[in-house]
């Protein structure tokens, strides 16, 4: 059974541009964001609240925030790893938050400096916090199939740091296959532990598309009754510290997808494509989206 809804989060802003080397003017952020509201999307990850000597590319993360027109119904989240992330975030009127764990050691200590038994001391007081302030709190778990530096990983591993961060307050829990190692049959493993402390519709899918498998692993995330998906438009990104994984999913290529399945998700496809091209150009770079070019090519 496939669900007639699906919520697409749309991570460009953050994931996709924090990996650019060169540094994105502020404005091409925000007109980035605006486009993306324009053209339906109803949760976007507009910066992160980390270190700028770790990830200079989000230094400007409160002048993004404050320069966006906000569109009534419309989420614009933010990363905070600790509580001087939070307390950022919260200045800039952030309407939503994410803590990021992960389900590999190495992978902890090369992203966020600290074990995960920190991080998730760590990621304590901000949901407290936000929960004082009634702000949402969003988990990630990273490396929820293998590692840059450790290699497989197994779906318990996922699962636990799933279950704890949902228990911990989290209202959805994002399992990011950070170098695009899954594919449909170990996805549907990891999703099948997850399942188990997790309710299904508290689940998210961030696949990247390292080896091309994103769009059959959300094919297979969706026969397992999972219907919410991160993604990026025109597959901009890539971690800084997941050496040669690529982007996203591009965002245009999930939502062909769903369209051609009869899924809703009040994105406007034609908008859309047209924003990944806009994107593309202004960084120079061509557009990984597959139902983007091919939008794209038709109109010229
Ligand atoms: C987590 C820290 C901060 C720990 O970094 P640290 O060096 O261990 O932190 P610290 O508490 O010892 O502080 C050291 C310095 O950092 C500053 N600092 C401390 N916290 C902040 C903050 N929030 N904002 C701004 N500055 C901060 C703090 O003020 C101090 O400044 P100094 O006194 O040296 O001038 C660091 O490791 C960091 O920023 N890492 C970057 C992590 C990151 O952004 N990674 C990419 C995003 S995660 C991802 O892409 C995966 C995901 C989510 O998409 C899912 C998937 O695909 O898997």
């Amino acid at each position: 059974m496939l669900p007639g809804k699906v919520k697409i989060v749309e991570v460009g802003p953050r994931d996709g541009l924090q990996n650019e080397k060169q540094l994105v003017p502020s404005e091409i952020k925000i007109e980035l964001i605006e486009r993306l509201a324009e053209a339906g999307l109803p949760v976007i990850e507009a910066t992160s609240f980390v270190s700028p000597k770790w990830v200079p590319q989000m230094g400007d993360n409160a002048v993004v925030l404050a320069g966006i027109k906000r569109r009534p119904g419309v989420t614009y989240a933010a990363l905070t790893p600790n509580l001087q992330g939070f307390d950022g975030a919260v200045a800039a009127r952030a309407d939503e938050v994410a803590i990021f764990g992960a389900a590999s050691e190495a992978f902890s200590q090369k992203n966020i400096n600290c074990s995960i038994a920190e991080s998730l001391k760590r990621f304590e007081p901000v949901v407290s916090a936000a929960s004082a302030l009634e702000i949402p709190v969003r988990g990630y778990v990273s490396c929820v199939v293998g590692c840059p530096y450790s290699g497989e990983v197994a779906p318990e591993k996922a699962a636990e740091i799933a279950g704890i961060l949902y228990g911990m307050g989290c209202y959805e829990v994002s399992l990011g296959d950070t170098i695009g190692v899954g594919n449909p049959r170990s996805i549907a493993r990891m999703i099948e532990a997850c399942a188990r402390v997790v309710p299904i519709e508290k689940l998210a899918g961030h696949y990247h598309d390292t080896y091309g498998m994103a769009i059959a692993n959300i094919y297979a995330s969706l026969m397992q009754g999972m219907a919410v998906f991160d993604a990026s438009v025109a597959g901009l990104g890539g971690c800084p510290y997941a050496k040669g994984a690529s982007g996203n999913v591009a965002t245009e290529d999930v939502v062909y997808l769903l369209n051609g399945l009869g899924i809703e998700t009040g994105i406007d496809l034609a908008k859309l494509a047209a924003t990944g091209d806009w994107i593309s150009r202004a960084l120079n770079r061509p557009n990984g989206a597959r139902a983007g070019r091919a939008l794209c090519t038709a109109d010229e």
